[in-house]
């Protein structure tokens, strides 16, 4: 038998063995600090050739920062965008030239740059959510080939071959020391408002999409969404670095927009490491003076870059944010034990709305001749634990991955309380309150557990992506009540002392439990649970039990997809027995214990 919730010891708090240390939020600013006054004082050694490359590097960041969030945290192999430097350096300079119009004021050029490789970003972004990997990373390049090729042809307005003069910047930054503090102010601007994003829940959804692309959808991220509001922001500030390239280089012409320019801007995200803003940061500052240090290897940049690229990839693949994580190196304790708290499950689930009711009605679904589902009836309500066993191939994944949106039933229904469900939708069904977990436990494997709980009540928080961007009051709420719900459904599940620690070094039991902590966050209304005891021991099954049991009391309806008949008969209320798709049997525990055919086809004797 179970536990009852109650009886459990209040004193138990999570996996046993020591919690790794947290270091306060504020020092994760430190280095940025630090070279922020390194490169406030450069002027200082009086060197002005030095002054010029730190501009060009503040410059490059400006652009690698927005890229950093497409390629770093979203994991889009954006090669080509140096397309969008070319595109902000033209807007700002043909308009200050007054080639299409009058001639415009610099700064109101520079913001039409950045406006400018915003609708670009955009543009060259949208392929990104139909095409993958390689397809998508040759698409950017034809983009960059295209907006080269037009900058070369489009003669009357963008001078062709011989060019346009770059904005002249008014006094104070007309010298070289004024742009280059110019460039800096920018430059930290554009780090703490893609930080801002990298550390919100629309960071944390980037990498979801990016690790996890199916349990980013089951958690209510929209890919499309998220995808084309970072496109446009990273096209901004590559569009405003444009503006600024074209004004350090004084006159512009297509040769300035190299090949090698995309290479830089990309390899500096893959030395500086993934899911990091400090990583590529220096990486970008590190492939900036590389060739100037050594000014003779200047032409041999892209063999140069190529090298350096291998060598990190094969000495540190996680780049130099990885040499940074001191943290994620330390040793876990080894024989660690989850402990849950059931009892914290009343507070997680609190506002549950109770009285779902879910009914399939001869749902039919084949896969070419295979009849995964085969004329289907089955009805899931609220409070209760609905088991659904069966030998392998009976249809039990294709049953849940029908109520949570992903497959399209061919003929049958599906209500919820009486209305229509939807079929098809997996990405509204996080609003709905579905949640669900994988046979294959889908993690955010290069982030900490603590954020991947937090990744699941991504539908919860009310800030926009402007408020995210420039912290305000409402955004900074939801970052707070999203932290404090995640501890708490930890601290349920039993994970509590492994919240700071990269979910990918977990062992396989503490994945299941982190995915049911994520599961949680929605304060779902329907859970569904795909194999969630496999691999577990007969002890963490007893414990995974005694969760399940109190998350159906809180008033969640949950169906249990399940091969060990004793967790199955220990917790629910109602079990449905399929057999090549069909229902064979369906009734209590005690029942199905009984029913002949499933003691021969499933139970054995
Ligand atoms: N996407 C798919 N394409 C083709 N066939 C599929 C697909 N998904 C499931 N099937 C087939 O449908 C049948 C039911 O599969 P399903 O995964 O639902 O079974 P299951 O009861 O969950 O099995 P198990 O206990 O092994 O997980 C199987 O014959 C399977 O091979």
């Amino acid at each position: 038998m179970v536990a009852d919730a109650k009886s459990y010891s209040p004193a138990a708090r999570g996996i046993d063995g020591p919690a790794p240390v947290r270091m306060p939020s504020w020092t994760r600013a430190l280095p940025f600090i630090a070279l922020l006054a390194a490169a406030l004082a450069l002027p200082a050694l009086g060197n002005n050739y030095w002054t010029v490359i730190a501009t060009r590097a503040a410059i490059y960041w400006v652009l690698v920062s927005g890229l950093n969030l497409i390629v770093g945290y979203a994991g889009q192999l954006a090669i080509g965008y140096v397309a969008l430097l070319t595109v902000g350096a033209y807007t700002a300079s043909v308009l200050a030239a007054g080639n299409v119009s009058a001639a415009w004021e610099p700064f109101p050029a520079l913001i039409a740059a950045g406006v400018a490789g915003g609708l670009f970003g955009l543009i060259v972004g949208l392929p990104a959510l139909r095409l993958r990997t390689f397809y998508f990373a040759m698409a950017t390049l034809g983009f960059a080939t295209i907006v080269t090729q037009i900058a070369l042809a489009w003669q009357p307005v963008t001078g062709g071959g011989i060019g346009v003069p770059g904005p002249a910047l008014p006094a104070p930054f007309d010298s070289d020391m004024g742009l280059y503090y110019l460039c800096l102010g920018i430059a930290a601007v554009a780090t703490i408002l893609t930080a801002n994003i990298a550390h919100s829940r629309f960071g944390r959804g980037l990498i979801a999409i990016r690790d996890a692309e199916v349990a980013a959808e089951a958690c209510g991220i929209s890919k499309v969404k998220l995808l084309s509001t970072i496109f446009i922001l990273a096209g901004v500030l590559a569009g405003v670095a444009g503006g600024l390239f074209s004004s350090l280089q004084t006159y512009i012409t297509p040769e300035a927009f190299t090949f090698e320019l995309s290479v830089l801007f990309f390899i500096s995200i893959l030395i500086g490491g993934r899911s990091s803003i400090l990583g590529p940061l220096l990486g970008t500052l590190i492939l900036t003076a590389l060739p100037e240090i050594a000014a003779p290897l200047a032409a041999w940049s892209n063999f140069l870059y190529a090298f350096l690229l291998l060598v990190i990839v094969l000495a540190m693949p996680g780049g130099i944010a990885s040499l940074l994580d001191f943290g994620g190196r330390s040793p876990l304790p080894a024989n660690r034990r989850i402990v849950p708290e059931p009892a914290a499950l009343r507070e997680v689930l609190a506002g549950v709305p109770g009285g779902g009711h879910i009914s399939l009605e001869n749902l039919h679904l084949s896969f070419g001749g295979v009849k995964a589902i085969n004329g289907l009836d089955m009805d899931i309500r609220a409070g209760q634990v609905h088991g659904l066993i069966g030998p392998n191939g009976s249809g039990k994944t294709t049953t849940l991955n029908v109520i949570s949106g992903y497959y399209r039933p061919q003929m049958g229904h599906m209500q919820e309380n009486g209305a229509v469900l939807p079929v098809g939708e997996p990405l509204g069904r996080a609003r709905r309150g579905f949640a669900r977990t994988f046979q294959t436990p889908r993690i955010i494997g290069d982030t900490s557990v603590l954020k991947n709980v937090m990744a699941g009540g991504y539908t919860r928080a009310q800030g926009s992506f402007m408020e995210a961007l420039f912290q305000l009051g409402r955004h900074r709420r939801d970052e707070r009540s999203l932290r404090a719900a995640a501890e708490l459904a930890l601290r349920a599940v039993g994970l509590s002392r492994m919240a700071q620690v990269r979910a990918d070094r977990l062992q396989h039991s503490e994945l299941r439990f982190l995915e049911l902590a994520r599961a949680l966050m929605l304060r779902p209304a329907y859970l569904l649970l795909d194999e969630p005891a496999a691999g577990l021991t007969g002890e963490e099954i007893k414990r995974l039990g005694e969760i399940i049991k109190e998350i159906s009391r809180c008033g969640t309806a949950v169906l249990l997809v399940e091969h060990h008949a004793d967790l199955i008969f220990d917790i629910c209320d109602h079990v449905t027995v399929l057999n090549l798709g069909s229902v064979l049997a369906s009734g209590t525990p005690a029942e199905i214990r009984k029913h002949k055919e499933v003691v021969s086809a499933y139970l054995g004797a």
